[in-house]
């Protein structure tokens, strides 16, 4: 039975939130542990629709794992297969972290093309272009990347900076003969942590943090790994932060990093909300009039597109006109239609949006699109005047753990309810 989201007007929130695990950091990491010989325990895993679907995917892969109260222990040295079926690839295109690992340990990797989704095309060729550098003789069949051949060390330099390209590669990498070195390599905390794990696990590499690494292979040898323990989620941090940002109140986000924001808490005080940074928490309090704000999204340590829509929900209660450019990806603005159902007042030329605000909202029914479309929907939705009904919200739960009691906790009213024409 589908199910959408009731949200009641809720425009006086408090509290604090805790932040869970990175749904970003976690899947490269659980997709690493096929280089693994040892079982591997993870800790702080955020039992997210995602995380379950690449588990899904390694069970049909042929490794074993128990997944309980966000404690992973999973086994990948049981693999056999090293086919990812479109059947499970399709509902993530995550899955494609697999690559580069699977084809490291087994010279051989069959993966199904993850393909467009809501946000763009979103191909896949610098990952391909990058394996075959290292020696990995590529070809697209009935859907399928089937790549082959021992991996060796080679110079990449990406055209692009790539996350998930740079995670498949720096793991291809840590496994094959010789040196690689990695040139314009993405820097986002996720990458930076699975480097961190990597290194732990004997392999060396120069250059962590910057975007440019050396990493020396292991020649086919599987890794020892320690135990890992999952980063906070940046994004979900963001998320609640922009919740107290839209509803103008005071709280609290518990369990983070917040330099792992700076971006994010950067461009809130810019619209005038006071913000106190601590060791693992920031604070955010009432704003006594809210600016206008001009964002460009862009790679770690800029501004993350993955945010971008959290601000513009927020952008709708400014005093004056805001703009926000999406430099990533080329269709990441369909809350836009959504917000403007539910009487903002924001028009897209090309990549920028422009936000006329404040703009009261009144409720109405909208439709999810994409992860991070369905959160602005929900912040929007706190302080629309009535009920707002949010269709299509499993992509919701791909990665926000326990939203609705994280919501509930902080004084927001909402529940999920079925769809009365599923
Ligand atoms: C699971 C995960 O970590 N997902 C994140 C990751 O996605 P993902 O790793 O898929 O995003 P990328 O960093 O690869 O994409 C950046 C840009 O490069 C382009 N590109 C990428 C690869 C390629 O082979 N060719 C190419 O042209 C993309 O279309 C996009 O325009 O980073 C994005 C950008 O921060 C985030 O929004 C996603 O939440
Ligand atoms: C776009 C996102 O995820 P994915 O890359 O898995 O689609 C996201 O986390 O906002």
């Amino acid at each position: 039975m589908y199910k959408y989201l009731h949200i009641y007007n809720s425009p006086n929130l408090s509290g604090s939130v805790e932040i869970s695990g990175a749904k970003n950091a976690a899947l490269p990491l659980i997709a690493s542990t096929i280089l693994s010989k040892n079982e591997v325990k993870l800790l702080n895993v955020p039992e997210v629709a995602d995380v379950k679907t690449l588990l899904k995917l390694f069970k049909y892969l042929g490794a074993d794992y128990n997944f309980e109260n966000n404690k992973l222990k999973i086994n990948a040295s049981t693999i056999k297969n090293t086919t990812a079926v479109y059947e499970i690839v399709k509902t993530m295109r995550a899955s494609i972290l697999v690559l580069g690992p699977l084809l490291a340990r087994f010279n051989e990797a069959k993966v199904s093309l993850p393909g467009g989704c809501a946000i763009g095309a979103r191909p896949v060729d610098l990952h391909l272009k990058a394996l075959e550098l290292m020696g990995a003789d590529i070809s697209i069949e009935s859907g399928y990347i089937h790549a082959r051949g021992r991996l060796k060390g080679a110079t990449i330099i990406f055209d692009k900076v790539t996350v998930t390209g740079s995670e498949n590669i720096i793991m291809a990498a840590a496994l094959a003969k010789g040196k690689s070195r990695l040139i314009n390599v993405a820097k986002e905390p996720e990458v930076i942590e699975l480097c961190e794990i990597l290194k732990k696990a004997g392999i060396d590499i120069e250059g962590i943090g910057s975007d440019e690494l050396t990493i020396t292979g292991s020649e086919g040898e599987l890794l020892n790994f320690p135990e890992i323990h999952i980063i906070p989620d940046r994004i979900e941090a963001g998320t609640y932060l922009t919740a107290g940002a839209i509803t103008n109140s005071n709280i609290k986000i518990k369990n983070i990093i917040p330099e792992h924001i700076e971006s994010v808490i950067v461009k809130l005080s810019q619209m005038g909300f006071p913000i106190e940074i601590r060791e693992n928490e920031v604070e955010i309090f009432p704003a006594k009039k809210i600016y206008p704000v001009n964002i460009i999204t862009s790679e770690y340590p800029g501004f993350p597109t993955d945010m971008q829509a959290q601000l513009m929900a927020v952008a709708t209660q400014a005093e004056g006109v805001s703009t926000i450019e999406e430099r990533l990806f080329e269709n990441r603005f369909m809350h836009v239609p959504e917000l403007n159902r539910l009487g903002a007042n924001i028009q897209i030329q090309g990549k920028i949006a422009t936000i006329k605000g404040p703009s009261k909202l009144i409720g109405a029914d909208v439709m999810a699109t994409d992860l991070r479309a369905s959160s602005a929907l929900v912040l929007a939705g706190l302080i629309a005047e009535g009920e707002t009904k949010v269709h299509r919200i499993y992509h919701l739960f791909r990665g926000y753990e326990k939203l609705l009691d994280k919501f509930s906790k902080i004084g927001a009213k909402m529940e999920l309810l079925n769809e009365p024409n599923p």
